[in-house]
């Protein structure tokens, strides 16, 4: 069944589809509210002292256990998180076949997805995502590569494309408040706080909205699987509908929503890049019989090409170097031409990655 045309009736569905059902041992509820630290960003963020380092020690508690925690005071404009939902919802509602032609350029991840039927055939997320790429120095607005031609009238006004405009800002707010946090991260680990600037400073990072339809069978599927997210650090904020689960203290517990806040939650790469002192948040999001939910998540992703590797100040300090020097390509590579994202994406990239290498020596060698 086309993707598509299934998630423009996905709410109106009385079961679920068979592609969509998970098997039992993910559907796990969740009893309990996560108690993750809420923090302050506003003293950090003058460059005052002892705020900067309370916040470094909630963190470094935080990322240490299950690599999540909420910022406030962020120094993001409500007004541009409004309206970059208003944004959202209004691409969500066009009807199906404007959606799909908002196409994913084959074999990538930009442009809209209805369930990514297109790339699995199995534990179907309920959901449709957009994704387009956002790079610090592109005079063109981000979006524009992925769908200014194909959105038509809908979105422009006085000549512009007003949603462009807005992701553009969004996403630009996103990227500042991103290297931040890293900064905050570095300090939180004793090292020098700016020891990560270069490796991210010019990469290109991923912008994706989440539609999680309503579902007659919620318990039946999930929304998102449960993942790490392979990248380095996640910003999202959620609207206030609730869904979203992070497995910590060996359960699955809740996140309610804060519109003042953003959740954010360390990938498999900061993981690395923290030599393994940080866990990469297992989470998934889950969805509910009566009202659709939507999440605005931003990946702060490295410079492609640069190598990912834990400064040696912490290599030095753990007396050990828990993982091989990778690129966020190749990583990326993997978890789009290899292997479906979940919770031993690292892992299984670190196996597949010392295979090829393996397999390109002996070729050399012959
Ligand atoms: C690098 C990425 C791959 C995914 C989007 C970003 C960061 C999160 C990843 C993802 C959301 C993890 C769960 C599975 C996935 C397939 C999804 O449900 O969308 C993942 C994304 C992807 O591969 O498109
Ligand atoms: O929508 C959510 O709350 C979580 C989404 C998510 O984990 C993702 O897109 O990686
Ligand atoms: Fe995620």
């Amino acid at each position: 069944m086309n993707s598509g045309l299934l998630c423009s009736e996905l709410e109106v569905l009385h079961h679920v589809p068979t592609n969509f059902i998970w098997p039992k041992e993910y559907l796990v509820d969740a009893q309990h509210e996560l108690q993750a630290p809420v923090v302050d960003l506003y003293g950090f963020l003058r460059g005052d002292n002892e705020p900067t380092k309370h916040a470094a020690k909630l963190i470094s508690e935080a990322c240490s256990k299950h690599g999540f925690f909420q910022v406030i005071n962020h120094g993001v404009d409500p007004h541009l998180i409004r309206e970059a939902h208003h944004q959202m919802d209004t691409f969500f509602k066009l009807p199906i076949h404007r959606k799909l032609s908002v196409h994913k350029v084959p074999c990538s991840m930009w442009g809209y997805s209805g369930a990514h039927a297109h790339r699995f055939s199995s534990k179907l997320p309920w959901k449709e995502t957009l994704s387009f790429p956002y790079h610090d120095n592109t005079s063109e607005p981000v979006v524009t590569n992925c769908f200014k031609s194909t959105i038509g009238e809908d979105f422009e006004q006085a000549g512009n494309y007003y949603i462009i405009d807005i992701f553009q800002k969004y996403c630009g707010a996103m990227k500042q408040l991103g290297m931040k946090l890293i900064e905050l991260l570095a300090i939180s680990l004793g090292v020098d706080r700016l020891c990560y600037k270069d490796l991210f400073e010019e990469g290109c990072s991923i912008m994706r909205c989440n539609n999680y339809p309503s579902c007659q069978q919620p318990s039946l599927t999930l929304g998102t699987g449960p993942h790490c997210d392979p990248t380095s650090l996640t910003i999202l904020h959620q609207d206030h509908v609730g869904g979203l689960h992070v497995f910590a203290d060996n359960r699955w517990q809740t996140v309610p929503p804060r519109l003042d806040a953003f959740v954010i939650n360390i990938g498999d790469t900061f993981t690395a890049l923290s030599n393994g002192r940080y866990k990469s948040c297992l989470h998934r999001a889950v969805v509910n019989k009566y009202k659709e939910r939507k999440s605005l998540a931003f990946f702060l992703c490295p410079k492609e090409d640069k190598l990912v590797r834990a400064p040696d100040d912490i290599v030095s300090m753990d007396g050990i170097k828990h993982y091989p020097d990778f690129t966020w390509s190749d990583l990326l590579h993997f978890t789009q031409k290899h292997y479906r994202a979940d919770q031993a994406t690292l892992p299984n990239f670190i196996k597949w990655l010392q295979s090829s290498k393996t397999t390109q020596t002996s070729q050399l060698l012959r």
